[in-house]
């Protein structure tokens, strides 16, 4: 019946029915769409409300791109691609979160709607609770590909936009947001579903090419089919563990999603160390059939575990770190490289530096780049918890250690690192009654939960950071001198950003990375760049380039005047707003004001205060408590 209706009267017809008739328009329409319009109609939004394309905070922007990093570079190549080629057909690209958040948009040069062109800016939130139904907002709730033409938006406001969007989904099956093309004239459907679709499908591929498995399997159709599939791919941790599917072999095992319980055991009738000793020495594939019946020859891809199984496990190789982190200062990188064979000898690694110089940075791709890549990474900001609660994060609590514990009790993030690696961040203000239970557990490989007896054998890898001097803090007492050198079998120093000798590079790069290539700098905005000091380094410089890329018209090439003043006009006095100034008193008072009225201006959200303030929140509350103790 549909193909005889034209599609704009059924669409009409289904709007009829809905929002008139109050019934389901059954049939007419996709049903993506007839369920937004029910959650929006529950949601008591009103159809001519008028829409607004509002941007997050600046602070807000940086955290949005700290959070997708991942999801960020997998996608930039795929959609910069994309927008090439529908740029001519009069599309824009979108890539949002799985919030509806803009975090990258490419607007078509043809397109002269300034609805459209007002909505494609990073940062606009574009949820379906801010403007309703859309593409991208069907795409991620249901999972699959949506088109959204003209009516078929909830609100009236949205009828000029003609949408094709499509979810990306990670290794693990997590939405992690959509892509979407947009243009005012009508889609052509098949073509622009299928361009989403494939562009969607390319970041899935380059977020499974991320992953750095202990074992890549990849699955044939045919016993011994020697090719390699790049579709059927299967990623492993050292124990078994499901640490990736591609999304075929999702569709395969009919798992939307998984999670790190998840073994190889549970995916095939075949038992994991049967499969490892299988590969070691065969030059056949091995034959596994899956639960479901449907019988596969598998074979290890990745030339790195190729040689791991082949190897005895006594020789564990080497990997890289992956490219994706920039080092390009020689002598950071001949740290990370002397930080990663200290890692393979079993020393723990101490990274000093300032905040946002690329701490946690550091500790991420050491991990990734060492034997333990396939364990956890688990990260814990010993400034940021509170001194009563870090002792049970830290070491987890047996059933009934205390009033409220959970049945059975809960691992510690000790015991959840083991086989990965432990990241104690600020170590320098881990209380000294706690250091002696952490020298505990680095000397005895032992970990015992709060109100437990029993010991439990942890194997982790170590690397701790601080801002501090730690010397100086264990002469002063502060500090247990026998677990500083129990953590600093090799110390990584991070040089402050001004100080880096690859500057120029790294912020030209940095830029390029952040704009999808998509914006220059002039000569004159690198040379103020240059000159700035970076009281907040890295961080400071990313938030800067997110602030100027926001600012500037599309295609404009980045000058001084589209960043922050402090870094446009840098002898503005930067510190704290006037009033706070003018208050006069010590620097250590002044300090505390500052803080206080970025936490009452962010509402008390601490990470957004730190970033206001250009610190990392572990040096806010560093500062904040520091000002506690001293008084006002
Ligand atoms: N080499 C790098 N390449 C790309 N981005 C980087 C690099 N180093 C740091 N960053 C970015 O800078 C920001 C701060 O980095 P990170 O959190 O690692 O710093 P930190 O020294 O641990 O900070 P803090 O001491 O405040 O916790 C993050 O957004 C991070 O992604």
């Amino acid at each position: 019946m549909n193909a005889i209706i034209p599609a704009d009267h059924r669409r009409a017809k289904a709007r009829e029915t809905f929002f008139e008739h109050g019934q389901i328009p059954t049939g007419l329409i996709d049903d993506a769409i007839v369920n937004s319009w029910q959650r929006c109609s529950a949601a008591s939004k009103n159809v001519s409300e008028r829409v607004q394309f509002d941007t997050v905070s600046r602070s807000g922007l940086l955290e949005l791109m700290d959070s997708n990093q991942i999801l960020l570079e997998a996608a930039t190549q795929p959609l910069e691609q994309l927008g090439q080629t529908v740029n001519g057909a009069g599309y824009s690209v979108l890539l949002t979160d799985d919030k509806g958040v803009a975090l990258a948009a490419r607007r078509s040069g043809r397109c002269a709607n300034t609805l459209i062109n007002g909505a494609f800016r990073q940062g606009v939130n574009l949820s379906e609770a801010t403007i309703g139904t859309s593409a991208m907002s069907c795409a991620v709730s249901e999972r699959r590909p949506v088109l959204v033409s003209g009516v078929e938006h909830y609100l009236h406001a949205n009828r000029v936009f003609n949408c094709a969007a499509s979810p990306i989904v990670d290794p693990m099956g997590r939405v992690l947001g959509a892509i979407d093309i947009t243009r005012g004239n009508p889609l052509e459907p098949g073509s622009a579903l299928s361009l989403v679709q494939q562009c969607s499908a390319r970041v899935e591929r380059q977020l499974m090419g991320m992953l750095s498995p202990w074992l890549m399997v990849s699955l044939g159709w045919e016993q011994n089919d020697l090719r390699a599939s790049g579709d059927l791919l299967v990623a492993l941790g050292q124990e078994g563990q499901v640490l990736g599917l591609s999304p075929r072999v999702r569709e395969l095992t009919g798992l939307a999603s998984t999670d790190e319980r998840l073994c190889f055991q549970d995916l095939f009738d075949l038992r994991f160390d049967e499969l490892v000793d299988g590969f070691r020495g065969r030059k056949q594939p091995m034959t596994a059939r899956m639960h479901s019946g449907l019988s596969f020859s598998l074979r290890p891809v990745n030339t790195d575990a190729r040689k791991t199984v082949r190897r005895s496990s006594a020789n564990p190789p080497a990997k890289r770190l992956p490219d994706s982190t920039d080092f390009g200062d020689p002598a950071i990188s001949r740290q990370a490289t002397l930080a990663g064979r200290a890692m393979e000898k079993g020393l723990p690694v101490l990274i000093l530096g300032e905040t946002g110089t690329g701490k946690e940075v550091m500790a991420k791709s050491l991990h990734s780049g060492s034997m333990s890549s396939s364990g956890t990474f688990v990260a814990i900001n010993c400034a940021a918890i509170p001194e009563s609660l870090i002792e049970g994060e830290l070491f987890g609590h047996a059933e009934g250690a205390y009033t409220g514990a959970r049945r059975g009790g809960a691992p510690g993030k000790i015991e959840h690192a083991d086989g990965g690696t432990l990241f104690l961040d600020e170590i320098g203000d881990m209380p000294l009654g706690l250091q002696s239970r952490l020298l505990r557990v680095l000397e005895t490989r032992e970990v015992t939960r709060l109100g437990s007896a029993t010991p439990k054998p942890v194997r982790f890898q170590l690397i701790c950071a601080t801002h501090r001097n730690l010397s100086e803090a264990a002469q002063n007492g502060d500090f247990r001198e026998d677990l500083l050198y129990r953590i600093k079998g090799m110390t990584v120093r991070l040089p402050r950003l001004a100080e880096r000798s690859d500057l120029k590079n790294f912020i030209v790069d940095r830029c390029r990375v952040l704009t999808q290539g998509s914006r220059e700098l002039s000569q004159d905005c690198l040379d103020g760049l240059i000159r700035y000091d970076w009281p907040g380094n890295v961080r400071e410089l990313i938030y800067a380039l997110t602030h100027a890329d926001a600012l500037a018209e599309p295609d404009e090439v980045l000058e001084l005047c589209h960043f922050p003043e402090e870094i446009a006009a840098p002898t503005t006095v930067a510190v704290g707003s006037n009033r706070t100034v003018n208050r006069g008193g010590t620097l250590k008072s002044l300090e505390r004001a500052v803080i206080d009225e970025a936490l009452a201006i962010e509402g008390g959200n601490v990470s957004r205060a730190a970033k206001r303030l250009g610190i990392g929140r572990a040096t806010l509350y560093r500062r904040f408590k520091a000002g506690s103790e001293n008084g006002p």
